[in-house]
């Protein structure tokens, strides 16, 4: 490619990826390390790019590490020329790291599982202060869609956090389209994974298939609307985890072998609250996640009481005693 192609331009898609970037590490400090998690498709390069540039204009450093999952021929000399996009872009320390991929259970999840373990080893060894992925706007309505259909429960339309512990998602109101825009309007030649058409994939199928035909009956938006009910969702529930860590530090007494709860006070909360409470509570203390089924019989001790037995859970007895619901290991 000529050189005068490669300049990059401050077009409408490069500015908003910028954007989005300043907005996410506008919190670090002066001389902040931040690491992109570059895969050398279009979204994290385009990601890439922005960071080099909005880290050394804010006086930050920016470097990449490349994690290399070794499950396909030629994988080292993928995650090498995405190495290279990196240094050329101007990043510094850009690592490329090798890992195992188990080989039980889903590939997809191995490979996620070994990725992160990974990026946030990286993290540590380097002092960065934070590791950017990038997710946008789409990945967030597929992980929304898939989770709806999925019926595993309101955190699963929460979709993707944009902070969580050291990782950040600063794309995440950023379309698709927007970073291959941005890449081409930089002259940025990203690597085209050839498992993002293997129809073979729920996820693949959703976005080539179900997203285009949601769109296309209920109007465009579709994926604007999905990311936004999530992130009201995630909101709403971000503040009722807030309330039932704060209310389970007066409700709890522990106990040999278990814990109890005051009734009487669990009962004055309204259910969504009361029921996260329990959940909390057993969790904490025998690292068992009640379903939706069992926290509701467990509620029921407290709102409907009038002398029953008590519940035989996996591995936990729970039962009213006086004012008290009481759990202890069985
Ligand atoms: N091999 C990898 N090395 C480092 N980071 C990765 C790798 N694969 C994925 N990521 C990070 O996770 C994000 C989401 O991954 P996903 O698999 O959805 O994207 P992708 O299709 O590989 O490519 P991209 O998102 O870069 O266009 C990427 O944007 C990137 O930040």
């Amino acid at each position: 490619m000529p050189e005068s192609d490669r300049r990059p331009r401050l077009t409408p898609a490069v500015a908003d990826v910028r954007r989005a970037v300043r907005e996410a590490i506008d919190d670090l400090p002066e001389g902040a390390l931040v690491l992109v998690a570059l895969s050398g498709g279009p979204d994290s390069l385009a990601l890439a790019a922005a960071t080099a540039f909005e880290a050394q204009r804010s006086g930050r450093r920016a470097g990449a590490v490349v994690v290399d999952h070794g499950l396909q021929p030629g994988s080292a000399e993928i995650a090498e020329r995405a190495a290279d996009q990196a240094r050329e872009l101007g990043l510094d320390p850009v690592r490329v790291l090798p890992v195992q991929v188990a080989h039980d259970g889903s590939p997809e999840a191995a490979a996620r599982q070994a990725r992160y373990a990974a990026l946030l080893q990286a993290r540590k060894e380097a002092g960065a202060s934070a590791v950017l992925l990038g997710h946008t706007l789409d990945d967030q309505a597929e992980t929304v869609l898939i989770g709806l259909a999925r019926g595993s429960g309101p955190e699963s339309l929460w979709g993707m956090h944009p902070r969580i512990g050291f990782l950040r998602r600063p794309l995440l109101q950023v379309r698709r389209a927007t970073t291959h825009q941005a890449c081409r309007d930089q002259g940025l030649e990203p690597w085209s994974d050839p498992h993002n058409d293997d129809d073979r994939f729920l996820r693949v199928r959703v976005r080539h298939r179900v997203l285009p035909m949601l769109d296309e009956v209920l109007g465009g938006g579709v994926a604007l609307a999905l990311t936004r009910t999530a992130d009201t969702l995630r909101e709403d529930a971000e503040a009722l985890a807030h309330f039932a860590q704060e209310q389970i530090l007066d409700l709890v007494e522990h106990a040999e072998g278990g814990l109890s709860l005051d009734a009487g006070a669990l009962a004055a909360n309204p259910p969504a609250l009361r029921q996260r409470i329990i959940r909390l509570a057993v969790q904490s203390e025998f690292h068992v996640a009640l379903s939706r089924q069992q926290t509701l019989e467990v509620s029921r001790l407290v709102t409907d009481w009038h002398g029953q037995g008590p519940i035989h859970l996996p591995g936990i007895r729970v039962s009213r005693e006086g004012r008290r619901l009481v759990f202890v290991a069985a």
